[in-house]
């Protein structure tokens, strides 16, 4: 499990541990990281590479200065470039020009960047405020235009470590060594996407860092723990059986893939109720079908409604009948125009919403960019006011509960890290939608039925053959399962 820090927490785990240890040793512990990740990159020919540091006028460009003095020492040819002259780190600076590197003002940044093999952007980490002024955008820009690899220290300069917002310039790193645990803009789009490839050094933060994160991602073995299986004593009933109402006249294809991730996703039975079910049986004649109400279609642990259902009073009265049941219930794409917030509130049993970024708007009553531009605070605030598991679709799956235990009395969110953009394909949420379902109804925890469902969904979305299509992602998921956990 990946866990992330806002940076007020990182900041008092430092502070205490700061606390108990010779100044200075923090600093030498990242420094030492850092110049061991940006050697590895200038493999095999470390000596004579030219290195240029961006550096900053707070300890980020401290890191940067004394990792500089490290790869100079080894042969480097090392040259920071000085943000601020009066403010650059002093220990840092003379550690690097005492192991030969040199020192320049940001006048001749781009002549120096345009020649160098690596870029070590240390403007700003968890001090930084915003995106990047224009005395730091310049040189950040340079590096990107001449195509040299950037490795950004800490965090690439100019987004937010807490939400993963960028507001304006910002560094776009190869590579971004951060020091003592992941900060939640490393695991959330847009800043994701700009820290490249992330690793982690170990300063010895872990024993001061508080046991609840303010965002994690699972990794296998946490999926892995929590997938169902079928025990000596299952049936079908036990093993969960999933209600699906989607699909119409319209979209009855929708159904066809709902059902698809519903049995995939290892659903010891599923009932549809609607009226696509001669697609469905065509296509999976394991399903039962029924073509009246939800409610009258038989007893389900869990339900899944609204793929494809289109719009109008008939969708809205299926909507209803579906969440009057006392049992969780997933509602996803047409199902989410007519929700109501107070009724979900005042329901018993969990309910779980799959909006993507457009859909999470109209339930917000804000614009597609403001969500997929402040993902975080978009799924959390999604899931306190509708009293739900909130699962935000798109670049980064992020998923909410309601309810205290996080910050500001915020449930705990969750980052899906598998998924990739081969997944943005017509239906792929609905087989998300019948994943999910499946989970729900063998009895996981709506917060741990949505991570678990968006993991699989994303390890499917990588292992279907290329271009994928939602039946071939639906397919892929017994191999993902298999890997995850050989059967028994
Ligand atoms: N604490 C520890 O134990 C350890 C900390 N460590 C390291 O320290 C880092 C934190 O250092 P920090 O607190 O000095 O802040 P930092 O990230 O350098 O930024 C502040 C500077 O940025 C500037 N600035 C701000 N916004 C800006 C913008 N938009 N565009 C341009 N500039 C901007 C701001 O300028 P000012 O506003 O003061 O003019 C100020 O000078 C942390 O990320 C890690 O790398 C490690 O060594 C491990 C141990
Ligand atoms: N850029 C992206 N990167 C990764 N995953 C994406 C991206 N865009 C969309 N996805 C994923 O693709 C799926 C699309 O679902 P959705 O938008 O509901 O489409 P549909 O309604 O056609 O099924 C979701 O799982 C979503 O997270
Ligand atoms: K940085």
């Amino acid at each position: 499990m990946r866990t992330a820090y806002r940076v007020e927490t990182v900041r008092a785990a430092e502070r205490a541990l700061m606390a108990r240890l010779p100044a200075g040793t923090l600093m030498a512990r990242a420094a030492a990281g850092l110049a061991a990740a940006c050697a590895e990159l200038l493999r095999p020919r470390l000596y004579g590479a030219r290195v240029v540091l961006l550096v900053g006028s707070g300890d980020n460009g401290g890191d940067a200065l004394y990792a500089g003095a490290r790869l100079a020492r080894r042969g480097a040819a090392v040259t920071a470039v000085l943000l601020n002259e009066e403010r650059a780190h002093p220990g840092g600076l003379a550690a690097l020009r005492a192991a030969g590197g040199r020192a320049a003002g940001a006048a001749g940044a781009e002549r120096l960047i345009a020649r160098a093999r690596l870029v070590v952007d240390g403007i700003t980490g968890i001090g930084g405020r915003g995106g990047l002024r224009q005395d730091a955008a310049g040189p950040a820009a340079a590096a990107a235009e001449h195509g040299v690899p950037v490795v950004a220290v800490d965090l690439p300069s100019g987004v937010d470590a807490d939400t993963g917002e960028v507001h304006g310039a910002a560094v776009r790193a190869a590579l971004t060594v951060t020091f003592g645990a992941w900060k939640p803009g490393l695991l959330v789009d847009p800043a994701r996407a700009l820290a490249g490839e992330v690793r982690l050094v170990d300063i010895g933060l872990g024993p001061e860092l508080p046991p609840e994160p303010d965002l994690v991602a699972f990794d296998d073995a946490d999926a892995a723990a929590l997938l169902p299986r079928p025990e000596a004593e299952s049936d079908k009933y036990r093993r969960g059986v999933i209600g699906i109402a989607a699909g119409s006249a319209r979209y009855p294809g929708a159904a066809v893939l709902t059902v698809g991730g519903a049995l995939r996703g290892g659903a010891g039975a599923v009932r549809y109720a609607g009226p696509a079910g001669g697609g469905v049986i065509g296509r999976y004649p394991e399903t039962l079908v029924s073509e009246g109400r939800p409610s009258e279609a038989g007893r389900v642990q869990a339900w899944v409604v609204g793929p494809g259902l289109g719009g109008g009073p008939e969708a809205a009265a299926t909507v209803a009948d579906v969440l009057a049941a006392d049992v969780p219930v997933l509602v996803d794409a047409d199902g989410l125009h007519s929700i109501d917030p107070e009724r979900l509130r005042a329901r018993s049993a969990p309910t779980v919403l799959t909006p993507h970024a457009g859909e999470a708007a109209a339930l917000l009553g804000t614009s597609r960019d403001r969500v997929e531009s402040a993902r975080l605070a978009s799924v959390s605030e999604l899931a306190v006011r509708y009293g739900a598991v909130a699962l935000l679709k798109g670049s980064t799956t992020l998923i909410a509960e309601p309810g205290p235990g996080g910050p500001e009395g915020r449930g705990r969110v969750l980052a899906n890290t598998t998924g990739t953009p081969w997944l943005a394909t017509a239906g792929s949420g609905d087989v998300l939608s019948g994943l999910i379902g499946a989970l729900l109804a063998a009895g996981l925890a709506p917060l741990d039925a949505a991570a678990l469902g968006a993991h699989l969904h994303g390890l499917a979305g990588r292992a279907a053959p290329v271009p994928p299509m939602a039946s071939t992602v639906t397919e892929a998921l017994p191999g993902v399962w298999a890997a995850l956990s050989p059967r028994r």
